[in-house]
């Protein structure tokens, strides 16, 4: 488990690619299937040598020969020829099959999903039509039309099933690009005058990769089952060796040697299985977090018993007197799991007091853990945090021991304002509808009530003709309007404490001072404790009583606002003042 910041530098990722093979590999299922699919591939390679026979030598001896008899490990088929040797001959023809498959749909269908994804217009109309049509071709009759053009010919066949196949592909290429053209690193490296080939090789292409990846396996899943299914049915080369094709000659002579079906519908299925599995394990492995994971249940409690271990007694007690503290936060840690199997400590037993009517702001440099105090304090930290130790006591009650009272308060005794306000409200819903779900949910109020109380409210923080906004959908009112909603909604059910992440970073300069005194404003007049988690330090010496410097996972510095700016102890405080925008230093 890494202690500190320093363990924490020194902890070194291996490279994305890497890590996917060491991830794939330490899953049993990944690592099983991929050895039985490696062991197919050198098989095929290999056959020349290692085959004890050629694919059609014949031997009369061998004629529908049992298994372990004459030197005929798996037996003969009714032509006299050694199964073993065909198998691991058909073995190359069926390899072969797959990857012509597997190459001509990922080349046609993600070549076409990017182009109609990136660029859509008429290109996207058209590619889109012509999915649907070949979706809607019936796979088996077209092979026999061909069939009776080309005669038997699986190289044509499998090219065919190939094209067949793309749109899957193209569908699943253009839907996650569709998502990832907006993007705004995207727009980023328009602006940076890269070419689209490179954006799209580059950001878009990468994105694709994981989904592409693990339906490849699928597809090849697939293609073993359509060339065997190709050759059963007689529409295969039968002169060359496959999988497909052994098995038809063993089901003809299955009367005289049952045991031949068994072992190319082994090979058959076994390979299938595998590929699906392998699909499924390169699922969990590529769409897990990247930079971390989510522990089993027990090897996060073994983590916890461990952190208990080492907190045993540090707790530390509250600064001031407790009755006008309303959140107090003792001796916190959080930590992640990374991909390597590390526990990456982020916050390191932290403390933190909030009193009524106090706007505590919480400043430090990108990554130092403002973020996870906060996301702690409102119990919405994600999936794969582990809360090391300490409490979060409002009002003296630890809600980060009981669930149910951390429910019990979100929402309603602690409110959240986000940095986003437009990417909070739903766009589907008009405002009234969404401000009054939210304040019944967490009250007994009736829709009438609510709504009387809401207009009111709205008016409050300063909302021009609020019945009329209350009938406006998200999209009609403007970003700092929609900022003022969400404060609304967050004071709407009386909560004592609100949790403010960057308030004001989405609007622009008058409106993010308007909304700033608004802020001032609730705080004075209702008693509404603040933490304001923000990297403005003009933000913080105007609204902030009293301020917590984070570094690394720790508070280093706590002060009152003027201390801070006046006569900062701590040579970090002094370099992050000293680094802030000049400006921004002379209106302070
Ligand atoms: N889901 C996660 N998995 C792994 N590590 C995470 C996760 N979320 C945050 N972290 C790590 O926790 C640390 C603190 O992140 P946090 O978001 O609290 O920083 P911050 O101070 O709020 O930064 P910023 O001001 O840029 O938002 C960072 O090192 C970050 O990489």
């Amino acid at each position: 488990m890494t202690a500190g910041p320093a363990a924490e530098a020194t902890l070194t990722q291996p490279p994305a690619r890497r890590r996917v093979i060491v991830q794939l590999l330490r899953n049993p299922q990944g690592a099983l299937c991929l050895a039985f699919l490696l062991l197919v591939v050198v098989v095929a390679a290999t056959s020349p040598w290692l085959a004890p026979t050629g694919p059609t030598t014949t031997q009369l001896s061998a004629s529908n020969a049992p298994p372990f008899t004459g030197g005929h490990l798996l037996g003969g088929d009714s032509a006299g020829r050694d199964i073993l040797s065909r198998l691991m001959w058909g073995s190359r023809q069926t390899v072969m099959a797959c990857l012509i498959i597997l190459g001509v749909s990922v080349v046609v269908g993600v070549a076409s999903g990017l182009v109609a994804g990136f660029y859509r217009g008429r290109f996207e109309t058209a590619a889109g039509f012509a999915s649907d049509v070949v979706m809607a071709l019936p796979g088996i009759v077209l092979l026999i039309a061909l069939y009776a053009l080309t005669g038997p010919n699986i190289p044509v066949a499998m090219t065919v099933f190939g094209l067949l196949i793309a749109p899957t592909y193209y569908r699943l290429v253009r839907n996650v690009v569709l998502g990832v053209r907006n993007e705004l690193y995207v727009d980023a490296a328009r602006v940076a005058g890269l070419a689209d080939l490179r954006i799209v090789g580059r950001h878009v292409l990468w994105a694709v990769r994981a989904p592409v990846i693990i339906q490849s396996s699928f597809v090849l899943a697939a293609g073993i089952g359509i060339e065997a299914g190709v050759s059963f049915l007689g529409l295969g080369d039968p002169a060359t060796a496959s999988w497909g094709t052994v098995l038809q000659n063993s089901f003809d002579g299955i009367y005289n040697n049952r045991w031949g079906v068994l072992w190319p519908a082994l090979a058959i299925s076994l390979t299938i299985l595998a590929l699906i599995l392998l699909g499924n394990a390169l699922s969990d492995v590529l769409q897990s977090s990247a930079r971390s994971r989510t522990l089993t249940p027990r090897a996060r409690r073994a983590a916890l018993a461990a952190a208990q271990q080492e907190d045993a007694g540090r707790r530390s007690a509250p600064a001031g007197s407790p009755d006008d503290i309303v959140l107090s936060v003792r001796a916190l840690r959080i930590a992640y799991p990374s991909a390597d199997g590390e526990i990456r400590e982020v916050v390191h037993g932290v403390d933190l007091d909030v009193r009524r009517g106090e706007i505590h702001g919480l400043v430090g440099e990108s990554g130092s853990g403002k973020s996870q105090i906060a996301f702690a304090t409102l119990g919405i930290l994600p999936r794969e945090a582990l809360i090391l130790g300490g409490s979060v006591l409002l009002d003296g009650e630890d809600l980060l021991a009981d669930e149910s009272k951390m429910r019990a308060a979100r929402g309603r005794r602690i409110a959240y304002v986000p940095q986003e306000p437009m990417s909070n409200l739903d766009p589907s819903f008009t405002i009234g509808k969404q401000l009054s779900y939210g304040l019944r949910a967490v009250t007994s109020l009736d829709a009438g009530e609510a709504r009387e109380q809401l207009v009111g409210l709205l008016d409050r923080v300063g909302i021009k003709d609020p019945e009329r906004v209350m009938e406006l959908y998200p999209h009609e009112i403007s970003g700092g309007m929609a900022q003022r909603v969400l404060i609304c909604g967050a004071v709407a059910s009386g909560a004592d404490l609100i949790v403010a992440d960057e308030p004001t970073t989405a609007l622009d300069v008058t409106v993010q001072a308007e909304v700033l005194e608004l802020l001032r404003e609730l705080s004075r007049d209702r008693g509404l404790a603040m933490i304001l988690v923000t990297h403005n330090l003009g933000v913080v010496a105007d609204l902030c009583s009293t301020v917590s410097v984070m570094k690394e996972g720790h508070i280093v510095e706590r002060a009152d606002v003027e201390t801070i700016f006046e006569a900062p102890q701590q040579a970090y405080t002094q370099e992050l003042l000293s680094s802030s925008r000049s400006v921004e230093l002379m209106e302070i």
